[in-house]
């Protein structure tokens, strides 16, 4: 009933995918009881942004979703937005540090099982039945929200999943590893190029949850929406506004803080919410009755946002892993691994897996509407920690036949250590932070099973019944 006036109003800060996701299971939990405004200063999506190259679309962000993430999948599917799946078979090249060659899957002739059975041995086999079980535990997560069962903090998180899950986080991915049996090789090679890639560390600096994410990421069925994955918050969002008391502000959050009022029979907002509309220099307050916070706090953006438990993220170095995605066009230097004309041709990316070198892999790229090369030139995006020079790029590339397209830095995940230290998820009674739980490992699965339960623990203090999960929400 579209009458009713809403009994809460929630302000929700960032329109990334936890942030948008949040309004969502809002919505599905309390439909008309809830108002929402949703701030975001910045583009929606947050890190989910594709870049434009010659008319073609690449992911510049946030780029694959694994097959059993079910929120992501149930996002699109209701959106009636296409899935492709990430080809598995494109042929690579893993290397320490580009003068030879580790392993590669460019052979015409022996299947990459074979392959990677001769160089792993059994931890190949090991690791997808290990994986498989881990992965079953992980899942867990659907039912148990889907029958109300809420977590308070990321701890639990871990724990209700898998007791190992949480042990995860207070050991380094090498020893985790190495405690279940894998072997030097297998954490030098494969658990390294993992956790280089997607979270840009390493397995000796990086935990074992992050870890484990990773080689789920490196050895699964992935895919990405058709379009851009940023297709899923954007359209959401579209779609929530179309609803009663949905409200969207292009504003610089400045301040959120608690209201004490004297007066009992005082019935404005918990929590006071300071913006600056992106074209004014005024600022306004508004209170509301709940804020979320749908962004990363770390330590180089705390302090400009007046918090009261400030000194709760200030005792811990929350910190994030800048990262460059570099796009250029050009051809690969494919003499440094011995390949003839025809393999470089099929050559589709190189790993790196010396941690200090400047970059990370290589990957030609695939444009997000057609999920093929691009026919007019091969586009390349390089990882790096840092900026990069021409003279890294011409380790890369052959000579000079390369050109920078565009280099986007971003604070793209956290700065995993162990043991990890865990922010909270209820920061006070009125005010939630979504992306505590990136602080566990960061994708987009993640941030939307931290914005239902932030939904369900914001359903449950208003007193309001959880409703058992009926598949859709209605539009
Ligand atoms: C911990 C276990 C057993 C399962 C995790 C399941 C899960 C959440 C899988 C997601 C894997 C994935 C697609 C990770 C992406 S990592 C960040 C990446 N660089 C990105 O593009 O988003």
């Amino acid at each position: 009933n579209h009458d009713v006036t809403p009994k809460t109003h929630v302000a929700i800060v960032g329109a990334g995918i936890g942030g948008i996701s949040t309004a969502y299971w809002l919505k599905y939990y309390l439909n008309d009881s809830v108002a929402i405004t949703i701030y975001e200063s910045n583009q929606i999506g947050g890190r989910l942004k594709t870049i434009n190259i010659n008319g073609d679309e690449y992911e510049a962000g946030g780029s694959i979703i694994h097959e059993k993430n079910l929120y992501m999948k149930r996002f699109a599917d209701e959106l009636g937005l296409e899935k492709l799946n990430v080809p598995k078979a494109l042929p690579y090249v893993m290397t320490n540090d580009g003068s030879q060659t580790l392993f590669s899957t460019l052979h015409r002739y022996i299947p990459n099982l074979f392959l990677v059975l001769w160089r792993y041995g059994l931890d190949a086999f090991r690791l997808n039945f290990w994986l498989g079980r881990k992965l079953s535990n992980f899942i867990r997560i659907y039912d148990y929200q889907d029958n109300g069962r809420i977590f308070n903090n990321v701890e639990e998180f871990l724990q209700m999943l898998d007791e190992d899950f949480s042990k995860a986080t207070r050991t380094s991915f090498r020893k985790y590893l190495f405690e279940h049996g894998f072997s030097k090789r297998f954490i030098d090679e494969i658990g390294q190029l993992a956790t280089l890639v997607n979270y840009d560390q390493s397995v000796d600096t990086i935990n074992a949850f992050p870890g484990l994410v990773s080689l789920m990421a490196a050895g699964s069925t992935l895919w990405h929406v058709k379009g851009g994955n940023h297709l899923v918050p954007k359209q959401l969002l579209e779609r929530l506004l179309k609803q009663s008391n949905v409200q969207y502000v292009n504003g610089y959050v400045k301040s959120v803080e608690e209201v004490h009022r004297i007066d009992i029979n005082d019935q404005g907002g918990n929590v006071r919410l300071s913006y600056k509309p992106v074209n004014s220099e005024l600022v306004h307050s508004v209170d509301y009755d709940h804020i979320v916070l749908a962004f990363p706090l770390h330590r180089d953006n705390i302090n400009d946002f007046v918090l009261q438990s400030t000194d709760l993220f200030n005792q811990y170095d929350y910190r994030m892993q800048s990262t460059h995605s570099n796009f250029l066009s050009g051809k690969l230097n494919c003499q440094k691994y011995n390949l003839t004309n025809d393999e470089c041709q099929r050559l589709n990316a190189i790993f790196y897996t010396k941690s200090s070198l400047p970059y990370r892999a290589v990957a030609e790229q695939l444009t997000v509407n057609t999920n093929k090369k691009s026919t007019n030139q091969s586009i390349y995006k390089i990882f790096s920690p840092e900026k990069l020079s021409s003279e890294d790029y011409k380790q890369i590339f052959d000579n000079d036949k390369f050109q920078l397209i565009q280099d986007i830095p971003w604070l793209a995940y956290p700065k995993y250590e162990y043991p990890q230290k865990l922010p909270p998820i209820q920061i006070n009674k009125n005010i939630f932070y979504v992306n505590a739980m990136e602080w566990s490992a960061s994708c987009m699965e993640i941030e939307a099973i931290s914005a239902r339960n932030i939904a369900m623990m914001l359903t449950k203090q208003l007193g309001f019944e959880l409703k058992r999960s009926d598949k859709h929400i209605e539009f």
